[in-house]
């Protein structure tokens, strides 16, 4: 396995949203890279969270980077409400916009890193004329719409084949996997080229961020054990 430094992100899905700013605080108290906020439109995703204002009203708390998820139908729209509320990257899924190569390119315009994820059953082949568009590819490891979902491991090829693209057009772009990424997951995801890593369940369970987050890292980085 390759030498890598894991970028940890932690979804915001199971943190506790009456108390969301602390929540964020202990986040990048914790060591954690980047939030992600895991944004729902209950069409898109049968599921619904929050807008851009209670992201605003979180960024003032701490100086770690936002990246958007955007589980919306056409999210052209609203593209601008993300960026002003901090999200230094936006993600949007390739299944929920029609114009995908537009809507990219206005993130970019807005001033953010534009990103864009992929659905399990979406082929890579859906976003190689965008691929150079991007900052940021996001690989599904579940179904969208909840966290605390088992980790699809049948989504490795995928990873495998995003690796081997970015490296073989020596593209600039952060792979990221999203979905039931815990400590017997993230390897996996890691040897088959993924560097990002977006953990929700996994980061909040017990009572330690950092204890959950250095566990991950660690397990990122483990090399398998021999046979
Ligand atoms: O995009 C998501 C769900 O649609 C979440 O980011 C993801 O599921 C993280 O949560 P967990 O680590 O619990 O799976
Ligand atoms: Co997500």
């Amino acid at each position: 396995m390759p030498e890598i430094a894991p970028t940890l992100v932690a979804s915001v899905l199971p943190a506790n949203f009456a108390e969301l700013g602390d929540q964020v605080v202990a986040i990048e108290q914790a060591g954690i890279d980047r939030i992600q906020w895991d944004v729902m439109d209950g069409r898109f995703v049968p599921n619904l969270t929050f807008g851009p204002d209670v992201i605003a009203a979180c960024r003032d708390r701490v100086t770690m980077g936002f990246e958007a998820h955007l589980m919306v139908e056409h999210p052209d729209p609203m593209l601008s409400r993300w960026v002003e509320a901090g999200c230094g990257i936006v993600i949007v899924h390739a299944e929920a916009c029609r114009h995908l190569h537009r809507t990219l390119s206005t993130i970019r315009e807005l001033g953010a890193r534009p990103g864009v994820a992929l659905n399990p059953a979406t082929g890579l082949e859906t976003v190689e004329h965008v691929l150079d568009l991007v900052d940021l590819l996001l690989i599904m490891t579940v179904n969208p719409g909840f966290g605390g979902q088992a980790y699809l491991a049948s989504m490795e090829p995928k990873i495998a084949a995003a690796r081997a693209e970015i490296d073989r057009r020596g593209l600039d772009i952060e792979l990221e996997v999203d979905g039931g990424i815990g400590p017997a997951t993230i390897a996996a995801a890691a040897r088959a080229g993924a560097r990002v890593f977006c953990a929700g369940s996994a980061l909040f369970a017990g009572n330690s961020l950092a204890d959950r987050a250095a566990e991950l890292r660690r397990a990122a980085t483990a090399l398998p054990l021999a046979v």
